[in-house]
C-alpha cells in the first residue's frame, strides 16, 4: 500500500505561532516552550513557528499548556495555528506514537483560570458533503461550557482557555473519526485591551 494515501497514520500534529504583546515576547516564547513539559511530542522550533507532533491527546495537552503559560503573564498574548491529522505526507517514523495516553501538563494547566476568544475552522479534506461534517460539529461545541457564536469563515468559541482547547480537541476528534485527513485552524487571544471597554 502507498505511503501516500490518506489515512495510513493516525498522527497529528499543530503548527503555530504565539504572540506576546510584549516588550517581553523573546523571554514570554521561550519560558513558555521552557516551562511545558513537551516530552511526548516530536517539536521543531524555528524563527517563524514551532511545530509539535504525535499522539492528539499529547499535541492538544501541549498547546494549550503553551497558551495558558503565556497569557498567565497578563500580557497581551495571541496564537494562532494549524491542526492536522491523516496527512499524506506526514510520517510516523518520528512521530513519538508509542507514548502513553496520559497527559503530562494537564494538572498544572486545570490550576490556570483564563478567558480568551477564539475563532476556529474546520476543513475536513477530500469531501464533498464537508459542510454537513462541519455544521455537526458546530451543533456539538454548543454543549461545552463555552460561547458558540458564528462568525465569517469561522466558529468564535468565548470562555475558558480550558474549556476553548476542549471543544477544538473534541470537534477535530469527531470529525477526524468520520474524515481520515482533516486541518483545523484557530486563532485564540487573551487579555486583549479590546476587552476593557
Ligand atoms: C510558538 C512559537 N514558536 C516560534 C516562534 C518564532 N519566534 C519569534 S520570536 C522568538 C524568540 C526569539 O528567537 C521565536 C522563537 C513564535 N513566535 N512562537
Amino acid at each position: 500500500m502507498s505511503n501516500n494515501s490518506c489515512g495510513t497514520s493516525r498522527i497529528a500534529g499543530c503548527k503555530f505561532t504565539l504572540y506576546p504583546m510584549s516588550d517581553q515576547f523573546v523571554d514570554i516564547i521561550l519560558g513558555v516552550l521552557e516551562e511545558v513539559d513537551t516530552s511526548k511530542v516530536w517539536k521543531d522550533t524555528d524563527d517563524v513557528s514551532t511545530c509539535v507532533r504525535g499522539k492528539m491527546v499529547h499535541v492538544f495537552d501541549v498547546t494549550k499548556a503553551l497558551f495558558l503559560y503565556a497569557a498567565k503573564t497578563g500580557e497581551h498574548v495571541a496564537m494562532s495555528g494549524t491542526f492536522s491529522i491523516g496527512c499524506p505526507g506526514d510520517t510516523d517514523a518520528d512521530s513519538y506514537m508509542d507514548e502513553a495516553d496520559t497527559p503530562l501538563n494537564e494538572a498544572k494547566s486545570n490550576q490556570v483560570s483564563q478567558e480568551a476568544g477564539c475563532k476556529f475552522s474546520l476543513y475536513p479534506m477530500g469531501r464533498e458533503d464537508y459542510m454537513d461534517a462541519i455544521y455537526e460539529q458546530i451543533d456539538l461545541s454548543k454543549h461545552r461550557n463555552v460561547e458558540v457564536s458564528a462568525s465569517h469563515y469561522a466558529t468564535r468559541l468565548d470562555g475558558d482557555v480550558k474549556d476553548i482547547f476542549g471543544a477544538l480537541h473534541q470537534s477535530f476528534d469527531s470529525v477526524q473519526e468520520e474524515v481520515s485527513h482533516v486541518t483545523m485552524s484557530f486563532t485564540i487571544s487573551a487579555n486583549s485591551p479590546s476587552n476593557k471597554a
